[in-house]
């Protein structure tokens, strides 16, 4: 079976323009693939590259060189690094999820909405999309009395969890993850992991970023690491 997505001699490197004009390369030559239902886990030390892996993937960052094959519904194999802007915009409505490790919210709309944006987006009615998001933010723990706050003020946690439901309610085919458990209590982190389970049942490709090797570690199909 072909893999979901082919990551293939990937190199992402930075200039410090605020330092000394140096330049570093901390994705050089990374191969990886993850196939539709798996869940494949990037760790190793801090610094080494694993988040901007998954910026070149969402194409956040632009990689230097290499591809970054995608089996699209829409489109088909194609190479994210050079895809079209409005074909990334698309993919990222319908096929490819990023949840990062901060949760960026607009001040003043709800947690409620904050969850549902992904399915308005999409253009599903409001009544039908608060109804799934209620749905999440239950499942995710989020006490009702919260909901029609903002999540600009809740705890670490919190936001975490409004983060996580806000890459999962959009079933995209390819979920990325930037550190999913890591402000998490065993509690909520045990419902992220069933989470990640159910999204790979109905065929979801999961990368996530991770230093918890013995904890979400031991449920990922795959591990990755950098070359030393
Ligand atoms: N936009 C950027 N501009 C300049 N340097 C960057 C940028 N993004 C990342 N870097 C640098 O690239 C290197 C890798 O960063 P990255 O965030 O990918 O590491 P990481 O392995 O995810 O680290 P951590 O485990 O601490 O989150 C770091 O030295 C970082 O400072």
């Amino acid at each position: 079976m072909q893999p979901l997505l082919e990551v293939d001699h990937l190199v992402k490197s930075f200039t410090l323009h605020l330092i000394d004009g140096r330049t570093i390369t901390p994705v050089r030559d990374v191969n990886l693939t993850v196939h539709a239902g798996e869940h494949l886990l990037i760790y190793g030390r801090s610094g080494m590259g694993k988040t901007s892996i998954l910026k070149c993937i969402y194409r956040t960052y632009i990689p230097d060189a290499g591809h970054i094959w995608f089996s699209s519904e829409q489109f088909g194999r194609i190479d994210l690094r050079l895809a079209a802007d409005d074909v990334i915009l698309h993919l990222r409505e319908r096929e490819i999820g990023f949840c990062s490790q901060f949760l960026r919210v607009l001040p003043r709309v709800s947690a409620l909405d904050t969850i549902c944006e992904p399915l308005y987006r999409q253009g599903m009615d409001r009544a039908t999309a608060r109804h799934i998001g209620q749905e999440w933010l239950e499942r995710l723990g989020i006490a009702r009395s919260l909901w029609p706050a903002s999540p600009v003020t809740f705890s670490g946690g919190e936001q975490q969890r409004i983060n996580l439901g806000r890459a999962f309610i959009a079933r995209p085919r390819l979920l990325l993850l930037d550190e999913p458990t890591a402000s998490l209590d065993e509690g909520t982190k045990r419902i992220v992991i069933e989470m990640i389970q159910a999204a790979q049942h109905d065929g979801t490709a999961i990368i996530s970023v991770s230093h918890d090797l013995a904890g979400l570690g031991a449920y990922a199909d795959r591990k990755w690491t950098f070359n030393e």
